[in-house]
């Protein structure tokens, strides 16, 4: 999202762009997962105006924001609060499809038209299993950006996260200072607890609950972990890790410890059995899934959440409708490629407790494999090979625009967000973080979009006290 403020008495408009909407666009984000009820109230909190009404073209100041995603949607709900302001928000897509308030019916929208439906540039280190070594890379196209298009988990990421970014150089951005931004945004309506209710917001515009029901599977999972030795905490609250959680989420770390990488165990059903397996090569999917087809499963796969591979995002011609040249550069970093074996080896654990195994029944599917024929199978050299073969990204790509102080060459913005040497001029949205949080990215981007919405309003001198 970006962001610029134009003054103006006679009202400009916006040449050559759609104007969508005005006023109180926003975001909604369920904790685990948001219902239709949800939603409408999120719409009818929210109204929107079209900019054809009576006024539209006669404000006094435009603010206007490109991209009415997670983070745009927040800000130019914030702005729209200031009495006298009108908000622009340009938005290249349409509005959110009723499919994206179905929890998990995101999976249709893939490749549809709320997704901008980007492809990786051949991968030299990953995606060795894919057709072209290049996958799927979503980006929500709508009204609601990515947060349209996604799976619906609120996890803020850890404190320690946060903590980081101002040590690297960007005051205010410690947990203790955006603790406030997360609660604000967010209407908690789960058990509130004694221990946890500091850290959970009420009547914010972003409903956020706990899962209303569970499935024998995630009772196994949560009773797995704690076979284990895990505690089941709130990953939003005080102590985030334990962080498995009532989600069937689950951290790969032990209490205090330094989480590299969690462990979500998804249970999915046949159809989301083809959409994950669709882009694989037609040999290893033969060879490798086709004798699961029509049986029930589950997949426990371990993600990477500070990775240390750095890729690009580069402009492929003078076209601005042509995509992007995306290149994650996955697993270029040997590290990763080791913390996800890690990751493996805790999912085989996770997999083989009493909860799972002898309860559920539960048993890996031990076909070795096609690629890996020559490893050891079950050997660390196997599940290297087996991780540049299979893994693909989990949707959490920020930071191409990181907030950084004068000192760091790769910085564009500071930590008011303003880009470097531009005046009027401000990005807010994932693409600031200085380094990707631990765990799903939607909530920090609303937090984002909430702590950049009260810097514009400081800035004009409209904050209230
Ligand atoms: C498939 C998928 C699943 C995910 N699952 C989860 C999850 O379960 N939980 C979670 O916390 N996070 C999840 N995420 C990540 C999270 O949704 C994103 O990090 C977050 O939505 C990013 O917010 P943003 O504001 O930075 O950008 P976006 O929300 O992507 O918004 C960018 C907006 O800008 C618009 N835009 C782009 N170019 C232009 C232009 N030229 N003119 C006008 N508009 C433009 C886009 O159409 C889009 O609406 C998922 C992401 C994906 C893709």
């Amino acid at each position: 999202m970006i962001s610029v403020a134009l003054k103006s008495s006679h009202g400009e408009t916006a040449e050559g762009f759609t104007i969508r909407a005005l006023v109180k666009i926003s975001f909604i984000q369920g904790d685990l997962y948001s219902t239709k009820e949800i939603r409408a109230r999120y719409l009818s909190y929210y109204q929107t105006k079209q900019c054809q009404e009576p006024g539209c073209s006669s404000v006094a100041l435009i603010n206007s924001r490109v991209g009415g995603g997670t983070a745009g949607g927040a800000v130019a709900a914030r702005l729209s609060e200031v009495e006298g302001w009108r908000v622009l928000l340009l938005e290249a897509g349409g509005p959110p499809p009723p499919e994206s308030v179905v929890p998990g019916l995101n999976v249709v929208l893939m490749q549809s038209d709320a997704d901008w439906s980007y492809f990786t540039v051949p991968q030299k280190h990953s995606l060795k299993g894919y057709v072209g070594k290049s996958c799927h890379f979503p980006l929500g196209r709508a009204l609601g950006g990515s947060s349209t298009i996604n799976w619906m988990m609120y996890v803020r990421g850890n404190r320690r996260d946060f903590d980081n970014w101002e040590a690297m150089g960007n005051p205010g951005w410690s947990y203790d200072k955006v603790l406030k931004y997360f609660k604000k945004s967010e209407d908690y309506r789960g058990v509130r607890r004694p221990d946890t209710a500091f850290y959970r917001g009420v009547g914010g515009p972003a409903s956020v609950e706990n899962k209303r029901w569970g499935t024998p599977l995630m009772h196994a999972i949560l009773k797995a972990g704690r076979q284990l030795g895990y505690d089941v905490v709130d990953p939003n609250g005080p102590e985030q890790i334990g962080f498995s959680i009532p989600d069937m989420t689950t951290r790969n770390g032990r209490r205090g410890s330094s989480a590299e990488s969690y462990v979500r165990p998804a249970a999915f059903r046949r159809s989301n059995l083809h959409v994950v397996m669709n882009a694989l090569v037609t040999q290893l999917f033969n060879k490798y899934y086709k004798s699961l087809i029509g049986l029930q499963g589950f997949t426990v796969g371990p993600m990477l959440t500070r990775p240390k591979s750095r890729g690009t995002v580069r402009l492929r011609s003078p076209d601005p409708k042509d995509p992007p040249l995306v290149d994650p550069n996955y697993l270029s970093h040997p590290d990763d490629v080791a913390i996800l074996v890690r990751g493996i080896k805790f999912a085989l654990t996770v997999g083989n407790t009493p909860a799972l195994r002898e309860e559920l029944g539960a048993r890996f599917h031990s076909q070795p494999l096609p690629g890996c024929e020559r490893e050891i199978p079950g050997s660390d050299p196997y599940w290297a090979c087996y991780v540049r073969h299979m893994a693909k990204t989990t949707w959490h790509a920020v930071g191409s625009c990181k907030m950084a102080p004068p000192s760091d060459p790769f910085g564009v913005v500071d930590h008011t967000l303003k880009v470097r040497g531009v005046s009027g001029l401000r990005v807010v949205d994932g693409s600031i973080m200085p380094l990707v949080t631990s765990g799903n990215t939607n909530a920090p981007c609303i937090m984002i979009g909430e702590k950049g919405a009260d810097m514009i309003k400081e800035d004009w001198g409209v904050l209230p006290g």
